[in-house]
């Protein structure tokens, strides 16, 4: 599917752009539906967008919102991708959202893997948005080059729901939705800042193997187009 890309002068400019975007499509989706679904990505780059999404007038009691894929550490660890949403998005106005994490207090990783499939099985499918990063590697998600569970994940007939991701850049053993539960979003968004991001994703654009730029397989096979969201 195609990808568009959209530009702004600043991070500051993009975020309120996006954090606009993704609360008329939340809006859109309450009033098609009377709920609206958005998971969203961790990392250092969406910060500013979250402050500004939290902000937006909408009716967050209707919105539930997850994490595309989250570190297998507890909610208060820094690495956390629940406590950067939890101090940057679960905020202002997006106080009154619902918020389903994917670290669960299991026994291993892929225990948490089988709940957080089991609860978020309770979002409607497709999510109607989707917010991704990608790391300087060409990462998306936990969808890491060399992970453990990498083709698994990146296979369109796996089904809806979270596995396991274990891989050297990855740090701790991750959780994360599978390419089937993200690529079909109502709204599928790439949110990416700088010169350098700008250049993996030139790269990313190439020919060359999904398994070593995992971004590709969204950039190549998702069903929904890609807007992609970039600042210096
Ligand atoms: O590990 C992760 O990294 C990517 C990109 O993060 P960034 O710090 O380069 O913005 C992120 O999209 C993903 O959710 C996160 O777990």
């Amino acid at each position: 599917m195609a990808s568009t890309l959209h530009s702004f002068a600043s991070a500051a400019d993009l975020a309120g752009s996006l954090a606009d975007k993704v609360a008329d499509s939340l809006s859109a989706a309450i009033a098609a539906r009377g709920t609206a679904s958005i998971a969203v990505s961790g990392g250092s780059t969406p910060k500013v967008f979250f402050q500004a999404l939290s902000t937006r007038d909408i009716a967050w009691d209707k919105v539930t919102i997850t994490l595309v894929d989250e570190r297998f550490v507890p909610a208060d660890n820094a690495r956390s991708n629940h406590l950067l949403v939890d101090a940057n998005l679960l905020q202002n106005k997006a106080r009154a959202a619902r918020f389903l994490p994917l670290y669960q207090d299991a026994a291993s990783a892929e225990e948490a893997a089988r709940i957080a499939t089991e609860k978020t099985k309770a979002i409607s499918s497709p999510f109607d948005i989707v917010i991704l990063g990608m790391g300087g590697d060409g990462h998306t998600a936990s969808f890491f080059p060399g992970g453990s569970n990498l083709a698994k994940a990146l296979d369109a007939s796996t089904p809806r729901g979270i596995i396991t991701m274990e891989a050297e850049g990855a740090g701790e053993p991750r959780l994360t939705f599978t390419f089937s539960s993200l690529e079909d979003a109502a709204l599928l968004v790439l949110h990416i800042e700088g010169e350098g991001k700008k250049d993996v994703l030139a790269k990313a654009e190439g020919s060359g193997d999904e398994a070593e730029m995992p971004i590709r397989a969204i950039l190549r096979r998702a069903t929904s187009p890609v807007e992609i969201y970039w600042a210096p």
